[in-house]
């Protein structure tokens, strides 16, 4: 089947410029002519060390090529590269970019930059960013590293008071990662001060041995990111100086006076920033994939419909369009909204460093955190369908989907577990209902003005805003519905916090429909601004699948559910509508060969041969007798004959 649209184009649409889409494929084009930045064999034949091994092998190799490929200084350039090269199960710099980087520009003074972010910059010094514990991950008020400031010597003092206490997670930390940002209580003179981040050396810059003090390794295997060294760390009383308090916005005094930060949290602002980009970071594993599944459906024939005379391509069948085309339309949407969340969060950045200015940050603290969970839920169950719409060979480590779908699903914890950040936004939902319940709608932020709309009677939606409307009636009900029962609770007399657990289903339901809404609104929105037409009928489309599919799958939050039957059957014309452009739609993510990995998606189509060829090249397949089985297995069934 033909597409009706130049992919090329829609790469422009989806990569934010044409110029972006363009540069990503001269970037696939240079890496895929130079030998020594493609992976030396197939990672799943590779073990733990080989893998880290191989990362690192890469990694270098790319730090050498790196500026006769891309401009070093632009950073969707550099990311792309990245991703071409380096993959996704994690290597020594992982965290260096994601988080190091970004937390000493968003914590760090102007003299700190000075110090460190030229070297970090120039990979002098390689970072990571150590917070979680042992012990407590979510709760960061439990936290139990201690830095404690010793005037006499001008020094903080790190410790682990207790196993409990060990940094335990933190990517490139267990092997790679010469200094870390590690978030530490702060203790004045026996006042305990909380989490602030601190530029801590761990190991020697010139030997990589641990400093005297530091106790730090590797946490083992993980259901994905094998290539990284997520690791531990330990302090045994171990000193830094005061100016390794990063202190744009809190600082300490030489004689252990403190100056707090303009507001409380303003310290998480690298954590915020990573929530802010997986929304899009999300819908680039869905959509890889989504192409290897939709490739191979393209390919794979298996039974009959009409013609009786030639097998059908499985992508024909219905169940398997249900499958697969409403997370295309969730991996579109997922990136517009993304582009949307990044845009405010460097908005925020702005205004809190430049001008001081913290009142976005509850707003963008509430949106990222819902985001973040509904993306990463949404993206797990996309690619787990992919898999199963592979059949057998999905389950097979040539498709490469469960690689693909342990990273993606390390989104659901790491940078704030789902149900603790759809918590934090319920939190902002049930207090902009409480303002209106109070009268004070005007103070109502945008994103929820939606709150104080009188309920008015469902009907079938015929148009987009329709669908929007009957969206925002369901989220406004399940929001008053929990807060009223979360306040009913609090007025018999229970306390805030128990009431809270009691109410908590109900209110992670509200979080969710609240920001399904928000993802909604942003797409349709980014697809009504596209001026060209063509583009924009089959995104169109998309969005047709996207609205029903999003309201039967919330139905049960209809007052009237015989509404469902009409919306059922716009979803099954609209899945019928986009089916001769599902595999340009995703083509047009321009993903290579290299990038994907994936045997089973690769562009020529020859899964058969390919997936013989990589059988064939199984280490099992080096002898045609194992030495385990002239050990074992041989023994045995000789035994057997006696
Ligand atoms: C650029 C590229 C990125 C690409 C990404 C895509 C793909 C990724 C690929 C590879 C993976 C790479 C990296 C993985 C990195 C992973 C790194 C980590 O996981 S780092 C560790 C992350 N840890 C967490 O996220 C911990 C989660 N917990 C918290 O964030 C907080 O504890 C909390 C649950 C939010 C509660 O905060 P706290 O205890 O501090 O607050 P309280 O005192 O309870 O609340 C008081 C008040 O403050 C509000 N609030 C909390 N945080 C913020 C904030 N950031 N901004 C504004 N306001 C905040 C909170 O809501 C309360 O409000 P109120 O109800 O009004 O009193
Ligand atoms: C792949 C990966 C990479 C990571 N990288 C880093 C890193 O680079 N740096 C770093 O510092 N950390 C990192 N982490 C750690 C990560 O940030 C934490 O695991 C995460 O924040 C969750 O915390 P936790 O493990 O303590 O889970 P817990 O908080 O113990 O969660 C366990 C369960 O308890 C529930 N729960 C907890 N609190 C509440 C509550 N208040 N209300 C209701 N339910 C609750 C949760 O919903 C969950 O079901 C990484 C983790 C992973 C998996």
């Amino acid at each position: 089947m033909t597409a009706t649209f130049d992919t090329d184009r829609m790469a422009a649409v989806i990569y934010g410029s044409e110029k972006l889409a363009s540069r990503r494929r001269e970037i696939s084009a240079a890496v895929s002519r130079i030998p020594e930045l493609h992976d030396s064999r197939p990672l799943p034949f590779m073990d733990r060390l080989e893998k880290v091994t191989e990362m690192t092998r890469k990694l270098a190799a790319l730090n050498k090529h790196l500026p006769d490929i891309i401009d070093p200084n632009d950073y969707e350039e550099g990311l792309h590269l990245y991703h071409e090269v380096m993959g996704m199960e994690g290597h020594p710099l992982a965290l260096h970019e994601v988080m190091f980087i970004p937390g000493l520009i968003g914590q760090g003074s102007d003299e700190q930059y000075e110090k460190w972010l030229g070297r970090a910059r120039r990979r002098e010094i390689i970072g990571c960013y150590a917070q979680t514990e042992l012990g407590h991950g979510s709760n960061l008020r439990s936290l139990e590293t201690t830095a404690s400031y010793d005037p006499s010597t001008r020094e903080f003092i790190i410790h682990t008071p207790q196993i409990t206490a060990l940094k335990w997670w933190p990517g490139a930390l267990g092997k790679s990662s010469n200094y870390a940002i590690v978030v530490a209580n702060l203790i004045i003179r026996d006042r305990n001060l909380g989490p602030h981040p601190f530029m801590v050396q761990l190991r020697d810059e010139e030997t990589h041995r641990p400093l005297q003090g530091i106790t730090v390794g590797d946490i083992g295997p993980k259901m994905a990111f094998n290539g990284g060294d997520n690791g531990f760390l330990g302090f045994d009383n171990y000193r830094i100086p005061l100016g390794n308090l990063l202190n744009r916005h809190a600082r300490v005094e030489e004689d252990g006076i403190y100056v707090k930060p303009p507001h409380a949290k303003v310290g998480h602002s690298a954590m915020i920033r990573v929530r802010s980009h997986m929304a899009t970071g999300q819908a680039w594993l869905l959509a890889h994939s989504l192409i290897i599944a939709v490739r191979y459906s393209a390919v794979r024939r298996q039974g009959f419909l009409e013609d009786k005379t030639r097998e059908v391509k499985i992508l024909d069948y219905q169940t398997q369009q249900y499958r697969l085309f409403p997370s295309i339309a969730r991996a579109y949407a997922f990136i517009f909204c993304g582009f949307e969340t990044i845009r405010l969060y460097d908005q925020l950045i702005l205004d809190v460093n430049k001008h001081g200015n913290t009142s976005g940050m509850a707003d963008l603290h509430a949106l990222t955190s819902g985001l973040k969970s509904v993306v990463t839920y949404q993206t797990g169950e996309g690619i787990e369908q992919a898999r199963m719409a592979c059949g057998g060979h999905g389950y097979s480590m040539a498709s490469y989907i469960s690689e693909i779908y342990g990273v993606a699903i390390g989104g659901c914890t790491y940078e704030g577990e789902n149900m603790v950040m759809l918590l934090q936004l319920a939190r902002y939902l049930v207090k902009s209902v409480e303002l209106i319940k109070n009268g004070k709608s005007k103070e109502l932020g945008p994103m929820v003005a939606y709150l104080a709309e009188p309920d008015t009677q469902e009907k079938t939606p015929l148009e987009l805003k329709d669908y929007v409307k009957l969206f925002q009636m369901m989220s406004k009900r399940q929001s008053w519905k929990a807060t009223e029962r979360y306040l009913k609770l609090v007025e018999g007399g229970v306390s805030r916090d128990v009431a809270w657990n009691k109410t908590a289903v109900e209110l992670t339901r509200a979080s969710r429909l609240h920001t399904r809404l928000y993802i909604m609104e942003t797409f349709i929105r980014r697809v009504s601004s596209i001026e060209d037409m063509n583009l924009r009928m089959v995104l169109r489309d998309l969005v047709n699948v996207h609205v029903n599919y999003e309201l039967l799958d919330c139905g049960i939050y209809l007052h009237d559910v015989s509404l469902l039957d009409s919306i059922k059957n716009q979803l099954y014309s609209s899945l019928h509508s986009l089916r001769p452009n599902a595999l340009s739609l995703l083509d047009s993510f321009q993903f290579s060969d290299i990038q994907l990995r994936s045997v089973l998606g690769r562009r020529d189509g020859h899964v058969y041969e390919n997936l013989f060829e990589w059988a064939k090249s199984s280490p099992l397949n080096v002898s045609d007798v194992l030495p385990s089985v002239d050990r074992y297995l041989r023994p045995m069934m000789e035994k057997a004959k006696l």
